[in-house]
């Protein structure tokens, strides 16, 4: 089939005005916040319900015409990125809520729902969605799902796979599966539901989802801490966790505040400087919670970890302190950042980024380095940015060389080339890395029987 005939057939199959072909949408679909590759779309395709996602599947099957799942378009890894003249299946028409069950406290949404819609739909009805990221606006949840979504609540409420009872799945055979019922125990075999989140669409596509909720928490009261030196954010976790369930333990580099700072808007929490510093966030749910933590900060200072402190008083303030973390992104977006996310065991957080820090700085002393993240978690995000001066090209290729050495201490320590963004095409050919071969032959075996005419997301975390 030629092109011109493939998007003739996809007309029949969505409805009228689905399907679009101007330069200005196939640019807009055929990417996501990444920017090392041209979109090269041939098509996108709007269906709006799982029947019709299963009808372009199988056509695609017959034909041999490779898919690209494509959601809020914010992922990181090029996981939705179409550069090679694939036709792109996008979910902004299903976008609705179909059900909601209070007294199992689940909703059933489309894929195309975004994150906050949901975290909206929670709180109208009285609970709370606590998956949680900067970009949870424009986020949608097959996205989240597809590459396992994490945020900054991750130390409470685990990652996107935790609030999942159930999935409607187009495999790549075109098969419609409904995968564990919504059910809460199910113990009859393989849980086939695991295998689609965090599969970047290379199994098949996730069209529709049952979510779990929760109840609100109460009170949530943020405190940023100044720390002397970076191994302190260990010892700080370490004392809150004992008496205090945190909801979030995230952390950023004075480096990484100032183009925060530069950015506008936002105000630095006090005047003592420190290197790094540390945001906690707890459920204030009574004054002795309060006084506990007070108690704690006073201890850590006395100890000499913490230089200095914030306590928010309200619910604007905590917000406002949340600001200092969930703007460091777009702040450093200008700068053309070279984006890592990586992960090891909390306790070897110190060593690990240590480690990292003296091999860039070693080899490029030039390169700006931007450290945040989960600390809470293990999981940290490295942005090197690219001097002014330096051609995008030339700093991309050095900081290829980078990958590999940050890369060998990331396995050294046993830790993760990708802790929640994904593989995609950024990282694909670093997976050795975190994944043994054996591992990645099976991972192979999986994708053959799901998808065996190698349509879905064809590239995406590994090469067949
Ligand atoms: O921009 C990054 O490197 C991380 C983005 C996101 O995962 C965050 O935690 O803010
Ligand atoms: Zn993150």
């Amino acid at each position: 089939m030629n092109p011109e005939q493939i998007i003739a057939t996809l007309r029949t199959l969505v409805d009228d005005g689905r399907v679009l072909t101007d330069p200005a949408d196939l640019e807009a679909y055929g990417k996501d916040w990444t920017r090392q590759f041209a979109p090269r779309p041939l098509a996108i395709v709007l269906p709006k319900s799982t029947a019709q996602v299963q009808a372009v599947v199988k056509f695609a099957n017959d034909n041999q015409v490779a898919l690209v799942p494509s959601g809020g378009r914010t992922g990181l890894s090029a996981g939705a990125v179409a550069a090679n003249g694939e036709v792109v299946i996008a979910f902004d028409n299903m976008n609705r809520i179909l059900e909601f069950s209070p007294s199992d406290r689940t909703v059933h949404c489309q894929a195309g729902v975004v994150t906050a819609q949901l975290q909206a739909f929670a709180e109208e009805n009285g609970l709370y969605y606590p998956v949680d990221f900067a970009s949870a606006g424009s986020s949608q949840l097959g996205g989240n799902l597809s590459t396992n979504a994490g945020g900054i609540k991750v130390i409470r409420y685990g990652m996107s796979r935790d609030w999942v009872s159930g999935l409607t799945v187009v495999t790549g055979k075109g098969d419609v599966l409904e995968l564990n019922l919504d059910l809460e125990k199910n113990n009859t075999g393989y849980d086939l539901r695991h295998l689609f989140i965090g599969a970047e669409g290379t199994l098949g596509f996730i069209t529709e989802a049952t979510m779990k909720l929760t109840r609100q928490p109460t009170n949530l009261t943020v405190m940023v801490l100044g720390l002397a030196d970076l191994t302190n954010t260990m010892d700080v976790l370490q004392t809150f966790q004992k008496h205090i369930d945190l909801t979030a333990y995230e952390f950023f580099s004075h480096q990484a505040m100032l183009h925060v700072l530069a950015h506008g808007l936002v105000q630095a929490p006090f005047d003592t400087q420190a290197p790094y510093y540390a945001l906690l966030e707890f459920e204030a749910v009574s004054d002795q919670v309060m006084d506990e933590a007070m108690n704690l900060f006073e201890q850590c200072v006395e100890n000499g970890w913490v230089v200095d402190g914030v306590i928010s008083q309200s619910e604007t303030q905590a917000r406002n302190l949340w600001q200092l973390r969930e703007r460091i992104s777009e702040s450093i977006a200008p700068r053309t950042p070279y984006k890592n996310d990586i992960s090891v065991v909390v306790s070897k957080v110190p060593p690990f980024l240590r480690e990292i820090e003296a091999v860039v700085t070693e080899h490029y002393p030039d390169f700006e380095i931007i450290w945040f993240g989960h600390i809470g978690d293990g999981n940290l995000h490295l942005n090197i940015l690219k001097p002014e001066a330096m051609a995008k090209e030339e700093f991309f290729d050095k900081c290829q060389q980078v990958n590999t050495w940050v890369f060998d201490i990331v396995q050294r320590h046993r830790g993760s080339i990708s802790a929640e963004h994904g593989v995609g095409l950024v990282k694909k050919g670093y997976l050795q890395y975190t994944r043994s071969p054996a591992e990645i032959d099976y991972l192979r075996g999986i994708k053959q029987v799901f998808d065996p005419n190698g349509v879905m997301n064809p590239g995406k975390i590994f090469d067949l």
